[in-house]
């Protein structure tokens, strides 16, 4: 799905008024019966206090509408009016009268005014800020933000949380209403999945407003949501003459002392993702481990006992992922050099492989274009220097990504891949992969996809996508605590078959025989 900015989404709805011949409080009431409907299809007529804060501009002229609406289906409800700006929109005004005409008299809130009382059990709608915020709310509309959220009420935010910039602009992290559930317009915006941003946000949910879908599918975003639907005409299905040199011959390079698990898991999930052959590259002291843990997988070891000295390849690989638990000795620093050199197929380059980049940025010339770097955001800091805020540190990713021809994945809550200018913003995944060894599966994921040909960015994508997947399937039945890295692995068979599992409710639609 699509993620636009507040200037895209502007444009939209633009689009939408000329298309259809109707005027924006038309799309504004569209929104407001969207909300609307939500909130009775729950409620079903429960007598709860719900208490609407609406802003001066369209959000709160969305809060306005839904306001009357509650009003007229008996809702027991309390509008405030948050007067933090004399530029009131149209169509704030017209809903704001024709609330009065339905007899609902809203409170005004200004500087002066005291904090209305909130109740833990009351309901609010948050429609103060919308995507039109551009600047940190003043202190006393902040204040009352922060009265919202210390009175623990269940808060509905309405487009997104108030006080939440859409796009880069100077905001205050306490005046941002913490949403307990966000309905946004029509698509995602971008702060629902960004570390800083995105705590705001305990669940949201899209509500179809009907903008214009032909605008919405022409217009080029700098962001997409990966999705099953996104992620299914990715995959390549396998073939029936096919063998197992079909699908590539992976090799992973890493392992040091004490750190040979590392390679073991990512050439395991290499071969579980479906490439066909893949052999580990390990210091002495991992052949014996490696041989035993996974027999499928063949080994070759490099001269020295506990670290890689030297890189030598017998064959032609289809792929290389490299890195995971390597170590940065003097030796291993220099054959990871030459061994950039000599290679002229894209690759994957994770945790030592990155951390010895950041240390020699000269090396960075010599990494195939289309690589993939696979950096956790600390590595991701090495690579790309301090930022100040999540949009700064996208900007800086998506110039280092062009500069080098690479693809980049931002590891993280909702992991980004970074590729020609674009973030692919990924939805799988849970806290419980927050653990040892599922980057080191993220890469033998991401190395076989690539072995199988699969192109990099592809590769990236999907992979992410499935590895979260997989984790989502290990958690439903252990949680998230107790969730292992290599139960990861043991669900990517199952997250391939998720992917393809019809929904139950068109299953049960099936005639029988
Ligand atoms: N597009 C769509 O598809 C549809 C959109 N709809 C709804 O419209 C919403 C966007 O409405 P909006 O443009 O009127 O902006 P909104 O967020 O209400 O802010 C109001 C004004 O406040 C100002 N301002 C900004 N920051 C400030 C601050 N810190 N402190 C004080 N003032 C501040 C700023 O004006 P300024 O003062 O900069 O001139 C801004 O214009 C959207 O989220 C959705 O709910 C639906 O109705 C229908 C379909
Ligand atoms: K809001």
């Amino acid at each position: 799905m699509k993620i636009f900015s507040a200037h895209q989404i502007y444009q939209a709805d633009k689009s939408t008024i000329q298309k259809e011949q109707i005027k924006s409080e038309e799309l504004m009431e569209r929104a407001a019966t969207q909300l609307f409907e939500w909130m009775h299809s729950r409620l079903r007529g429960t007598q709860v206090n719900v208490k609407l804060f609406c802003g001066i501009g369209n959000n709160g002229g969305d809060g306005m509408v839904l306001a009357r609406k509650l009003h007229k289906h008996d809702y027991s409800i309390k509008v405030y009016v948050v007067n933090y700006s004399e530029k009131r929109s149209e169509d704030f005004l017209l809903n704001l009268e024709r609330l009065k005409d339905s007899k609902v008299w809203p409170d005004f809130i200004n500087e002066e005014s005291d904090l209305p009382e909130i109740s833990p059990n009351d309901i609010i709608v948050d429609a103060i800020f919308g995507i039109g915020l551009n600047r940190a709310p003043d202190d006393w509309v902040g204040n009352l933000i922060e009265h919202i959220n210390d009175s623990r009420a269940f808060t509905l935010s309405v487009d997104v949380p108030s006080g939440l910039p859409v796009d880069s602009c100077h905001w205050k992290p306490s005046y941002v209403i913490r949403a307990s559930y966000v309905l946004s317009f029509q698509l995602p915006k971008l702060v629902f999945f960004l570390p800083e941003t995105g705590v705001y946000v305990n669940q949201w949910e899209i509500l179809d407003i009907g903008l214009d879908q032909e605008f919405i599918a022409k217009t080029e975003t700098d962001y997409e949501l990966i999705g099953r639907p996104e992620v299914l005409p990715l995959y390549r299905p396998r073939l029936k003459f096919s063998h197992k040199g079909t699908y590539g011959h992976a090799v992973i390079i890493g392992g040091s002392y004490g750190k040979i698990g590392a390679v073991q898991l990512a050439s395991n999930a290499c071969l579980s993702v479906g490439s066909g052959l893949v052999t580990a590259f390990v210091p002495k002291c991992g052949y014996d481990s490696l041989q035993t843990a996974v027999p499928e997988v063949m080994v070759l070891t490099g001269s020295r006992e506990r670290s890689i000295s030297e890189i030598a390849i017998p064959f032609k690989a289809s792929v290389v992922g490299i890195g995971m638990g390597m170590g940065m000795e003097d030796d291993t620093v220099s054959a990871f050099g030459s061994f950039l050199k000599e290679c002229t197929k894209p690759m994957v380059i994770d945790a030592d492989g990155l951390n010895i980049l950041s240390q020699n940025p000269q090396m960075l010339n010599d990494v195939p274009e289309l690589s993939v770097l696979t950096p956790h955001p600390k590595e991701l800091e090495r690579l790309i220097g301090y930022w100040t805020s999540d949009f700064e540190k996208l900007e800086k990713a998506k110039a280092f990504a062009a500069k080098h021809n690479l693809v980049v994945v931002i590891k993280g809550a909702h992991t980004i891949t970074i590729y020609n200018g674009k973030g692919y913003v990924n939805t799988t995944g849970n806290p419980g992969m927050a653990t040892a060894g599922s980057g080191d599966v993220l890469t033998g994921m991401i190395t076989g996809l690539m072995a199988q040909g699969y192109s990099s960015v592809k590769s990236a994508i999907f992979g992410v996508y499935l590895h979260g997947l997989a984790g989502d399937l290990g958690v439903s039945s252990i949680g998230y605590e107790a969730l292992k890295a290599s139960l990861i692995i043991e669900n990517i068979g199952n997250a391939y078959s998720e992917l393809f599992r019809q929904p139950e409710i068109e299953q049960k639609e099936k005639p029988n025989g």
